[in-house]
C-alpha cells in the first residue's frame, strides 16, 4: 500500500475529478462476473475501504463469494492500478462515524434505496420516499444508519501498477504477497510484459 499512497497522492494533487472512484468486479452466484464503479473513501496499511448498501446486489454477491478485483482508471495521468484480494465487512463503530460524515441527503438516500438494485415502479415512488423521509426525521434529528448500511475493507492480496508509454512499450509491476498479512506481510514484486 506504500506505493499505492504514493500514486494516489500524486493523482489526488494533480485535479483529476473523482480520483477516488474505481471500478469493482464480484463475482455473481452464477459465476459471472459484474463490475460497477464505488468511491474508495480511505485507505491504510491493511487495505482500502468503501460503502455501499449490504443487501444491493453485489452486497450479496460478496456474502457468497468475498473477494474482489478493483481498478483505478486513471487515463489522464496514463496510469491503472488493480488491486485483488478479500473482503470483509467494517465494524458498526466504522459504519457509524462514516455514515454520520455524509451530508444528510445522502443520509436519507440511503433509506429511501433500501433495496439498492431492485426494481421501482418510478421515479415518483423514490421522490415520494424521500419526501415523506425528510419530513420523518426534523433537522435537528441525525439520521440514524440503516443496519443495511456500510463498509467493506478489501485486503489486497495482489496489486498491479501500471503506466502508459509510449508504442505501448508500458510499465507493469505486480506485486504479490507471499506470506503473512497486507499490512507487514512479505510483497514479491515483479516487472511484466506490456
Ligand atoms: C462515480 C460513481 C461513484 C459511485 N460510488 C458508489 C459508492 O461508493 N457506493 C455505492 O453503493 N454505489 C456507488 N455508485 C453506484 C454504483 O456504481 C452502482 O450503481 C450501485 O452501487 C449498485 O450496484 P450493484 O447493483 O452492482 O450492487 C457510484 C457510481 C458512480 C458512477
Ligand atoms: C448509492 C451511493 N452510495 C454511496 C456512495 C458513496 O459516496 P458518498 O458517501 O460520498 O455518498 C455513492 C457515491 O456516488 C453512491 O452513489
Amino acid at each position: 500500500m506504500e506505493q499505492f499512497h504514493i500514486w494516489f497522492s500524486q493523482v489526488h494533487g494533480s485535479g483529476l475529478a473523482e480520483p477516488n472512484a474505481m471500478i469493482l468486479s464480484t463475482v455473481e452466484p452464477s459465476g459471472a462476473p459484474r463490475g460497477r464503479t464505488v468511491l474508495m473513501k480511505g485507505y491504510d496499511s491493511s487495505g482500502l475501504r468503501f460503502f455501499t448498501n449490504y443487501r444491493s446486489r453485489k452486497g450479496r454477491a460478496l456474502d457468497v463469494e468475498p473477494r474482489v478485483s478493483v481498478v483505478f482508471p486513471w487515463h489522464q495521468m496514463a496510469r491503472q492500478v488493480m488491486i485483488m484480494g478479500g473482503v470483509e465487512r467494517l465494524d458498526d463503530e466504522e459504519n457509524d462515524r462514516y455514515f454520520r460524515s455524509r451530508p444528510r441527503g445522502s443520509q436519507i438516500g440511503a433509506w429511501v434505496s433500501e433495496q439498492q438494485s431492485s426494481p421501482v415502479r418510478g421515479r415518483a415512488e423514490l421522490d415520494e420516499r424521500y419526501e415523506r423521509l425528510s419530513r420523518a426525521w426534523p433537522e435537528d434529528v441525525e439520521v440514524p444508519r440503516p443496519a443495511y448500511w456500510g463498509g467493506y475493507r478489501v485486503h489486497p492480496v495482489e496489486m498491479e501498477f501500471w503506466r502508459g508509454s509510449p508504442d505501448r512499450m508500458h510499465d507493469r509491476f505486480r506485486y504479490v504477497l507471499v506470506g503473512g498479512e497486507p499490512a507487514d506481510g512479505t510483497w514479491e514484486v515483479e516487472r511484466l510484459s506490456p
